[in-house]
């Protein structure tokens, strides 16, 4: 078992608005990546100047405009908006948001999306992840799949357009998260580019990082832990991932964790692959 180490205390949120404001380090977010989609630096200023979070949740604010509901300026209804089959709603603000919450714990919101094969490590990873951040003094959430399907998503199936409306779901549900300033872990199969890629859409530029469990199905099918493998190679479970369901590998994410001389990188070094690119992208401040 491993000791926890009690979180340092927070500075005062003052102390920590001036050391935002005088330093002169450039806090990631610029820095050469395994992506193309270069992420937008955040400067001096840190959190304090990031226009995204200062937007926040409410950046997604969507809908049209009813016209049945008087548009002359001043009416108070011109935010009115439909949404979907929401009729008549108004988006509500706070004078906290994002950006204080991420002052406040010293770190930026986002979520770290583990995608691969059943058995490839992905719960390993996100506790792995989760414990080590936890040490260093910051808030995680984990989300898995399988621990999902118990509650939120019991209703689903494995079927194609169920495990997109799985991954919808926990894309919003992550998301929300990331807005309350919280290192958000997701850990789900994920099969689906297009889904993965809606995720990606709902969040601010550079804040969704995924990760992809490049292990080889025979490795996945030698630890089947649940046995479930087996199960699928008897055809006693129909479309399992990988051996009758499709799996697409992402073309071009942030972090791909693989073999090396043929060995898996231990749950710690995963963790820490995980963890230089979240300090070098400038998410852990402090
Ligand atoms: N048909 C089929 N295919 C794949 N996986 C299956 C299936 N049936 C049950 N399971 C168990 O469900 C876990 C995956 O759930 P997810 O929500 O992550 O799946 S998905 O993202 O919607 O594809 C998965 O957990 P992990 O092994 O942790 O990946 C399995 O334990
Ligand atoms: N890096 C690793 N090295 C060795 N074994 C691992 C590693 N990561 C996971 N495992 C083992 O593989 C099995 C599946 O891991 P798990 O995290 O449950 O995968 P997933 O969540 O993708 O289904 C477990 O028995 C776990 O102990």
């Amino acid at each position: 078992m491993f000791a926890l180490a009690p979180p340092p205390p927070p500075p005062p949120l003052r102390s920590f608005v001036a050391l935002a404001t005088t330093t002169t380090t450039k806090l990631g977010f610029g820095l050469p990546g395994a992506r193309s989609r270069a992420p937008r630096p955040i400067t001096a200023a840190a959190l304090d100047g990031d226009d995204e979070a200062r937007a926040g949740f409410r950046g997604r604010r969507q809908g049209a405009v009813d016209p049945t509901l008087g548009s002359s300026s001043g009416s108070g209804m011109e935010n009115v908006v439909t949404v979907g089959k929401s009729t008549n709603i108004l988006w509500h603000d706070c004078p906290i948001g994002k950006l204080e919450r991420q002052m406040l714990l010293k770190q930026k919101g986002c979520v770290i999306w583990i995608t691969g094969l059943s058995g490839s490590g992905k719960s390993t990873l996100a506790c792995a992840l989760s414990r080590e951040l936890h040490c260093r003094g910051h808030l995680t959430y984990i989300l898995d799949g399988d621990n999902l399907r118990h509650g939120l998503n019991r209703d689903l199936s494995f079927k194609a357009e169920d495990r997109a409306e799985n991954i919808r779901r926990v894309g919003e549900v992550a998301n929300l998260f990331a807005d309350a300033g919280v290192i958000c872990i997701a850990s789900l199969i994920s099969p689906y580019r297009r889904d993965r890629d809606a995720c990606r859409a709902l969040l601010p530029e550079s804040t969704f990082v995924e990760v992809f469990m490049n292990v080889p199905l025979e490795v996945c099918e030698a630890r089947d832990p649940k046995g479930l493998y087996k199960l699928a190679r008897a055809g006693k479970i129909k479309g399992f991932t990988g051996i009758d369901d499709p799996y697409e590998p992402p073309l071009d994410c942030e972090i791909v964790i693989q073999l090396k001389d043929g060995k898996c990188p231990t749950p710690k070094c995963m963790a820490e692959q995980v963890i230089s690119y979240l300090r070098e992208k400038g998410f852990l401040l402090g």
